[in-house]
């Protein structure tokens, strides 16, 4: 992970860009915490001047305590309205454009992510982003104001007086802050990164639930929870020890400044108009000191915040890079696979050693070959999810490296080994492909994947609820229905990988035929282990050995 200050500051700037048509917002509210900081300062002082003012009998108004007082709690009040709804209208943003980006990686991607580590992304990362504005600017510029208030106040007293109060300020509420958030960067990817652990141990365990009591393996997925848990809680003990020091730093320094401010008064008090200063410096100095307290922490918000943001945006730069071309891809046209080697790792074997393959627009082939011979590999190939290590996929003429990768994706409709079933409506997850779609075409769709009067036959037809994952219906059924998905769309092309997986032998042959019938005019790559001889089709490939053997018809 880039650790560099450019690396650090760019995803929050990406961030930053999001919050901007909330910017006025985010100011006045900012603004606002001002004015509460200054009234709070005002209420100390003027309760500082009335109490040296009645020990030295000096009558000092005290509709300045009152409307100073009043001022902070109607301004407090407001500042946190403001603030807190700028925000959630702000995170509110993020969420949306982070939902963005899966959603335009969602042909594919998302197969290759792991779930724990992506809700950690959407839940926790982007929660923490709310404080880089309330937990880190609005301090930060409140420090900003109160800083030079004490110095200058304390300069006024005494000059050396000033000069130690900005240092000790300076020390207390920027150089520890900056200490403690050099330490927590340090520490921060050990820590999301045991939190990412434990989370996914967690949705195994949940997901798994029912293998792991059919294998009784319950008690060793719950030794690797504990495991990560202990690994957590380690990396938070050493987190807070070392930010207890920071904070402890800057405590001694408050606690000096006020030391400080108590010795002006036993030295100056002698004369009653420095009384009076001194004693509102000392009201002011704890007010401002104590505000300080908080900062520490900040610089821990600061690590956490860049980390999120980091995380969080590294899923909008996968997508950024995949699509910074803007070619529109031609509606139809061939694909020609080029020479292309690809390996999912160094350290695996190659899928494919300079395989070519030419897959001609409107012609409906066939991609056979053993488990792990490829065939879903070259599916994630032409969805861009990776890239080919040399070599390249041509469309229309045009190099799919050089296409926008969403209008790319939106000229193919991809039915997965395991496409997803949405906790929704049947209509809902029939619409996902074209929201546009009536009533009539998911019918026709329904129909054609052979699961239409199963439909009908429900007391609440397409707006029947399917369940997480599709699991108020049989595998099968979830299967015919992922498939009506898929013939839905108008995509000019289609890949279907093992579309019969869970159909019984009769439902597949009856798929098939409508296949046949139902895909004239588009491209149809069928990837399956073997076929049942009634698929029409006007191309066979065997994958092997990393290459595309042509297989007579
Ligand atoms: N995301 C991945 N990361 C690393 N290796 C992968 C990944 N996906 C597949 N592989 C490896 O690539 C090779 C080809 O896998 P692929 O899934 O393309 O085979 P397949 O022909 O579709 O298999 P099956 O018929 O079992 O679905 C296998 O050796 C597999 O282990």
């Amino acid at each position: 992970m880039d650790q560099t200050v450019a690396g650090t500051i760019a995803p929050l700037r990406e961030i930053i860009a999001i919050w901007r048509p909330y910017r006025g917002r985010l100011l006045l509210g900012g603004l606002l915490s001002l004015c509460a900081l200054a009234s709070g300062l005002m209420l100390m002082g003027a309760a500082g001047g009335r109490l040296a003012g009645a020990a030295i009998g000096l009558s000092v108004a005290y509709i300045a305590v009152r409307l100073a007082g009043i001022g902070r709690i109607v301004l407090r009040y407001v500042e946190r309205l403001f603030t807190h709804d700028a925000m959630f209208r702000a995170l509110a943003a993020v969420r949306v454009w982070f939902y963005r980006k899966l959603a335009t990686s969602s042909a594919a991607g998302l197969g290759f992510r792991r779930s724990g580590d992506l809700l950690s992304r959407l839940v926790s990362d982007i929660e923490t982003l709310d404080s880089l504005y309330l937990r880190l600017a609005i301090p930060l510029a409140g420090a900003v104001l109160a800083g030079p208030v004490v110095s200058v106040i304390g300069w006024r007293t005494e000059h050396g007086l000033g000069l130690g109060l900005a240092v000790l300020f300076a020390l207390s509420a920027f150089a520890f802050p900056a200490i403690a958030a050099y330490v927590a960067r340090r520490n921060g990817a050990a820590l999301s990164q045991a939190e990412v652990d434990l989370r996914i141990a967690a949705l195994d365990f949940s997901g798994g639930l029912r293998e792991a009591r059919a294998f009784e393996a319950e008690a060793q997925l719950v030794d690797r929870i504990e495991a990560r848990q202990e690994q957590l809680y380690t990396f938070q003990q050493q987190q807070s020890r070392r930010l207890a020091i920071a904070g402890a730093s800057s405590f001694l320094c408050s606690q000096i400044a006020i030391l400080l401010a108590l010795g002006a008064i036993s030295v100056w008090g002698s004369v009653h108009v420095d009384l009076l200063q001194a004693t509102i410096l000392l009201f002011i100095v704890i007010a401002v000191f104590e505000g300080t307290m908080g900062l520490t922490r900040a610089g821990l918000t600061f690590a956490q915040v860049s980390h999120a943001a980091l995380r969080v945006s590294e899923v909008a730069r996968s997508q950024q890079h995949a699509g910074t071309t803007a070619v529109i891809p031609a509606m139809r046209g061939d694909i020609v696979l080029n020479d292309i080697s690809f390996r999912w790792a160094d350290d695996r074997r190659p899928v494919f050693k300079n395989m070519t393959l030419t897959i001609r627009c409107g012609e409906r082939v066939a991609l056979l070959g053993p488990s792990g011979s490829g065939k879903s590999s070259l599916a994630a190939l032409l969805l861009k999810v990776v890239t080919p290590d040399s070599g390249s996929i041509v469309f229309a003429g045009d190099d799919i490296a050089g296409l926008d990768t969403d209008q790319w994706r939106k000229r193919i409709a991809w039915l997965s080994q395991s496409t997803h079933l949405f906790d929704d409506t049947i209509r809902n997850n029939l619409l996902l492909v074209r929201p546009e779609a009536t009533d009539e075409a998911l019918w026709h769709a329904l129909d054609q994947a052979r699961i239409g009067d199963f439909v009908r036959a429900l007391p609440d037809g397409l707006d029947a609820w399917i369940g997480e994952g599709g699991s108020r219906l049989s595998g099968g059924q979830g299967r015919r229905i992922a498939l009506a998905r898929t013939l839905l769309s108008d995509a000019p092309i289609l890949i279907l990988d093992e579309p019969a997986t869970g159909l019984d032998a009769d439902t597949e042959r009856d798929f098939l035929r409508t296949l046949n019938e139902t895909t004239t005019g588009r491209t149809v790559l069928l990837i399956a282990h073997r076929l049942t001889g009634i698929e029409k089709l006007d191309r066979v490939w065997r994958l092997q050995d990393g290459q595309a053997v042509a297989m007579p018809l």
